[in-house]
């Protein structure tokens, strides 16, 4: 099962640069979390210092227990062991096939032999797609492959957390889908706590069970996903429907003649080409595991830990998770009635049947 992940008073800065100061949040262990947050304001920098790679400068990072800003590096060490990470680009080695790619850790990692590297290589790229492709190089395959392959690696370790960092950059909307039904699909099969790092509203909007915003160097919000999207907060108003409108400007932040000089163009009748205000608004049914996954556990624990604390959150909130307990026949925090995940998911291989798979074409691994 995976691990909860719990960050106190965390601050981090380069120099005399703050990225973000005081920030404190818990991933609740084995939940789907997403990180939204515009350009520059050290989404990345935070999934670094969550591994270790950076070190910010005050806080708490307390991972199973440890506190990895306080730990040895031994410690540090086996902690990492419980991550696995997606980059942005797959983060692959150029000069290796995908095989030898994903066998990579198992081969640093661990003294299990070539055939038992080989179960579970093969294993971890069937579940990502990439039977068939790994003789090939990363140079001669997709964006799309490439971060799939990239997914197989950071899968054969069995992590209890799972990092990935922007998994729409550089996809198309539908192989966006087929991913991230990929980690939900993950997340039903081993139980991972997932954060997700993401610019893609629509991927914020269904995916995660919990939801938060880095903005001016905060946390914003963080917590059930409803609650973000319910907000009448600007920041994340205007995030959510990317619009110029509101006080997010080119480089984060605007002065207020600007954003004056904005709302007078919009009041003329100037058209940014976002969605209109009520677009975007409300909480949509959350996507669920591929019908014959597993339950995930997590989001039976997320219901019984949303029950104890609805009557705490904004009303709007609570009445979204009210609502969507209702349509899916859950009782509220009655985790004995909830009905199998899959047995609410869209039919299986639904945007298949209008053509476009995981592959290009049906049974190839190329895309
Ligand atoms: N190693 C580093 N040394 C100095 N500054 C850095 C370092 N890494 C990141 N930064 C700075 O930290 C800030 C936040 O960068 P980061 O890449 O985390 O933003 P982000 O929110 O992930 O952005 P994007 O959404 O565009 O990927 C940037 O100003 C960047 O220049």
């Amino acid at each position: 099962m995976g691990v909860e992940v719990s960050v106190e008073g965390l601050t981090k800065s380069f120099g005399s640069q703050k990225i973000w100061e005081d920030v404190t949040f818990t991933l609740p262990e084995g939940e789907v979390s997403a990180l939204l947050g515009p350009s520059g304001t050290g989404k990345s920098v935070f999934l670094k210092s969550l591994i270790g790679l950076l070190r910010p400068e005050r806080g708490k990072i307390i991972i199973d227990g440890t506190d990895i800003l306080q730990c040895t590096a031994k410690e540090l060490y086996e902690v990492r062991k419980l991550f696995g990470v997606l980059f942005q680009d797959g983060a692959l080695f150029g000069s290796m096939d995908l095989y030898d790619n994903v066998a990579f850790p198992l081969r640093e990692h661990t003294r299990k032999s070539e055939s038992e590297i080989r179960n579970i290589v093969m294993e971890k790229l069937e579940l990502t797609g990439l039977t068939g492709a790994e003789g090939k190089l990363p140079g001669e395959i997709s964006g799309g492959m490439r971060k799939r392959a990239g997914l197989a690696r950071a899968l054969v370790l069995d992590p209890e957390i799972i990092l990935v960092d922007e998994p729409d950059s550089g996809l198309d909307p539908v192989r966006t889908t087929y991913l991230a039904q990929l980690l939900i699909d993950i997340n039903a099969q081993i139980d991972a706590t997932i954060l997700i790092v993401t610019h893609n509203i629509n991927l914020a909007r269904t995916v995660p069970d919990n939801l938060g915003m880095l903005y001016r160097k905060n946390l914003v919000m963080f917590g059930p996903r409803e609650v973000l999207l319910t907000s009448e907060e600007p920041s994340v108003r205007q995030f959510l429907r990317g619009s110029k409108l509101g006080p997010i400007g080119m480089s984060e932040e605007k002065d207020d003649a600007q954003m004056r000089a904005e709302m007078e163009q919009a009041e003329a009748g100037h058209n940014d080409g976002s969605p209109g205000e009520d677009e975007l608004r409300g909480v949509p049914s959350q996507m669920q595991p591929t019908p014959g996954s597993p339950v995930r556990q997590g989001e039976l624990r997320r219901e019984k830990r949303v029950s104890e604390m609805l009557d705490t959150l904004p009303e709007g909130a609570q009445n979204a998770i009210r609502e969507e307990w209702a349509a899916r026949g859950h009782g509220n925090g009655n985790t004995a009635t909830a009905v199998p995940a899959g047995a609410v998911a869209p039919a299986s291989g639904g945007d298949s049947a209008s053509g476009i798979g995981l592959d290009d074409h049906y049974g190839s691994a190329e895309n």
